[in-house]
């Protein structure tokens, strides 16, 4: 009885909800035509997005569209891309699912996309919760989902409720969803932060305290991010309130010493937009003196912790003329040119040299640390050119107990096809015609107890995959033209920044040997993933103004870094190096300010396809006057990729592709 009861029930809420759907639609419908009744939302925002989702997206609200989940591989490099933000988001998540659990509310992060990336919610309703789309790895974009929170705030760029009956899509109109951006220091939406219930009740007046909320939690994630972003710099907090200075001051600006504003967050943007008078007020091409913003000398901040009790001083700024309580954050690390880390000294000096704190990083350095000393395990390094993939492997080398024995460095894409193997192998005298009348010691002989390192094994010829898997399972090699074999001792390090898997699939490299080189895989992340992209900008700057050694000591402005910190860097740290040899090349002055960038990083963020990219650009670099350069150069082809700004390997492949050989190759 109790059953049939609960059925009848459970039929009465489907017709009821199909009607209500009818309805829905109907009033999709008639703001299409251009009528205004009182049944439509009254929220602009919301009218707007159902316009935009009929007329722009051609979204048929007659076709309620199921959730889409976004598969697993997908998901994983929609994480990918925000893993930083997430790692610092996360107390901030589950102190505010805290509190809302109870209230029968789940709990979403998005990326920029609007796939969601983290969730928090009750597994005892997972069918339901998976079924709504409030679920890990489901697609909220207002163009595939219609109006909704996040989706709505993406477009927005502000805070917003769907309430019910204002999502866009029929089979959203019982939820009710809040949502949230979280911006980065530059002010792009990075991420969005969502509370949904399955249920709630019909005002719309009941989400007000969800939007506070969520906006508080938004702000104070975005705040978390900027302080772990900017901790190698001085920071000045600051607010209208004295009281709330130290527990809760809203604005944040990241300065130099000598007071040049770095970057700030939202209220500290808002700020300095005041006194730019204009908006966007972003733009890394024009940072402020905090000076300018206050009526203070530089000197008065950085005393603030030295010259008052409860450590804040207050200033007028000079736009508004209001009073601001600013306090004054020391660099959590060590600054400019002290390198070591606190955590990064328990490291062996090579490998602590490698970065400050960046998570992917830290693995790495985790990682090699652990396995400097286990010759036998073959270590695979992966990572976009121009990552570091060759100054990881010699920082291995370089920690190990073969410290001291010879290094080798191969790169698989810079021999031609013809010679590879007898560059590996070596050869006897008369072997081949051509060859030297000595005969050669092979680069792998030469490794003998020490490490070859293969950089881009994904380059290596298939004949000679199976010659390399030999060596490495017999552990000797056969010079050309020899008869014995010679007994080899060797660590082998590779690199590549192909995705081998795929080449296996294609048949174009051998799955055994793959197995047997990544016997351990240190990933390395792209630059503009890395959190301690500050100390990567220092640390070259120094590494580049060391080599030049011309200058006292240039000084990098702190409006250069707050560009170079922007920019997205497709070739990584060598595209960086190469933008800051030539900056203090033609800088007149010691003071490398942004205007001596070279423009190509005051340009955008690149965030698509960069690998892809940056060897387009160097195919059409290269594609005329390619063996002039090389001429010029006289067939040095590490000065020929120095001022194209590509890397070694890439112009040996446009040599490969346009049939170049050079004169000392040729038979
Ligand atoms: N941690 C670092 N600190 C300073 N300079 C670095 C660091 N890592 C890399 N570099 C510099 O960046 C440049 C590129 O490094 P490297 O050749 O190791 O990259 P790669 O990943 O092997 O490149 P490719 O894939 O093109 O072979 C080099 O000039 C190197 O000195």
């Amino acid at each position: 009885m109790l059953h049939h009861t609960h059925a009848t029930k459970q039929f009465q809420t489907t017709t009821q909800l199909q009607s209500e759907q009818r309805r829905h639609i109907e009033h999709i419908f008639q703001l299409g035509e251009g009528l205004d009744t009182p049944c439509l939302p009254a929220q602009a925002t919301i009218r707007r997005s159902w316009l935009r989702c009929l007329n722009d997206y051609q979204l048929d609200p007659t076709h309620p569209r199921p959730a889409r989940v976004v598969p697993q591989q997908t998901l994983i490099e929609h994480r990918e891309s925000v893993d930083e933000l997430l790692h610092v988001a996360r107390a901030g998540v589950d102190q505010l699912y805290g509190q809302i659990a109870q209230l029968g509310y789940v709990l979403l992060v998005t990326d920029h996309r609007g796939i969601t990336v983290e969730f928090r919610g009750d597994p005892n309703q997972d069918q339901q919760l998976r079924k709504a789309g409030l679920y890990l790895g489901a697609d909220w974009d207002e163009r595939f989902a219609g109006t909704c929170a996040v989706g709505t705030c993406l477009h927005d760029r502000q805070a917003i409720i769907c309430h019910r009956q204002e999502h866009f899509d029929a089979s959203h109109i019982s939820l009710t969803c809040t949502a949230a951006p979280i911006a980065d220091p530059q002010g792009n939406v990075m991420a969005v932060l969502d509370i949904s219930a399955l249920q709630s009740p019909t005002q719309h007046e009941s989400q007000n305290f969800s939007l506070s909320l969520v906006t508080l939690y938004a702000r104070m994630i975005e705040d978390a991010y900027f302080l772990q972003r900017y901790r190698d710099c001085l920071m000045v907090r600051l607010d209208t309130s004295r009281e709330f200075v130290h527990v809760n001051g809203r604005g944040l600006i990241a300065i130099e010493e000598n007071g040049q504003v770095i970057a700030a967050n939202a209220v500290g943007r808002e700020l300095i937009a005041e006194h730019q008078h204009r908006w966007p007020p972003w733009s890394a091409n024009h940072t402020p003196m905090l000076g300018e913003l206050f009526e203070c000398e530089i000197a008065d901040i950085l005393s603030i912790n030295s010259g008052t009790d409860d450590q804040l001083r207050a200033f007028r700024a000079r736009a508004s003329n209001t009073i601001h309580f600013i306090s004054l954050l020391e660099p959590r690390r060590p600054r400019m040119s002290q390198r070591a880390t606190p955590s990064a000294s328990e490291l062996p000096e090579p490998l602590a040299r490698l970065g400050a704190d960046d998570p992917a990083m830290r693995k790495v350095q985790k990682l090699a640390e652990r396995l400097r000393n286990e010759a036998n395990v073959n270590v695979l390094i992966s990572g976009e050119t121009g990552t570091g993939k060759e100054v990881v492997a010699r920082a291995l080398h370089e920690s190990g107990n073969r410290a001291k024995q010879p290094f080798i460095a191969v790169n698989c894409a810079a021999i031609p096809e013809s010679l590879i193997e007898s560059e590996l192998f070596g050869y006897e005298p008369g072997a081949f015609t051509g060859g030297r009348s000595k005969g050669m010691r092979g680069l792998i002989p030469q490794a003998h107890g020490g490490t070859l390192f293969l950089d881009e094994i994904g380059d290596m010829p298939l004949a000679l995959q199976t010659r390399l898997l030999r060596v490495l399972s017999e552990r000797e090699v056969m010079p050309l033209g020899a008869n014995t074999p010679v007994k080899i001792d060797i660590r082998v390090i590779t690199a590549t920044h192909r995705h081998i898997e795929e080449m296996i699939q294609q048949g174009e490299f051998r799955e055994d040997l793959y197995y047997r080189l990544n016997g351990a895989q240190l990933r390395l992340p792209a630059l503009r993933e890395r959190a301690d992209k500050l100390f990567v900008i220092r640390r070259v700057f120094e590494d580049v103004a060391a080599e030049r050694a011309t200058r006292a000591s240039p000084r990098l402005r702190a409006d250069a870094i707050s560009a170079l910190l922007a920019y997205s860097w497709p070739g990584n740290i060598r595209q960086l190096k190469n933008a800051l040899a030539f900056a203090l090349a033609t800088s007149e002055s010691d003071e490398i300010t942004v205007h001596d960038l070279p423009e190509q990083c005051l340009s955008q963020r690149i965030t698509r396809n960069v690998a892809a990219q940056i060897e387009t650009n160097a195919s059409e670099a290269l594609s005329g006057s390619l063996i002039d350069l090389l001429k010029q150069h006289h067939w040095n082809i590490s000065a020929v990729a120095r001022e194209l700004g590509v890397s070694r390997p890439t112009v040996y492949r446009q040599m490969q592709r346009q049939g170049i050989v050079p004169p000392n190759w040729q038979g």
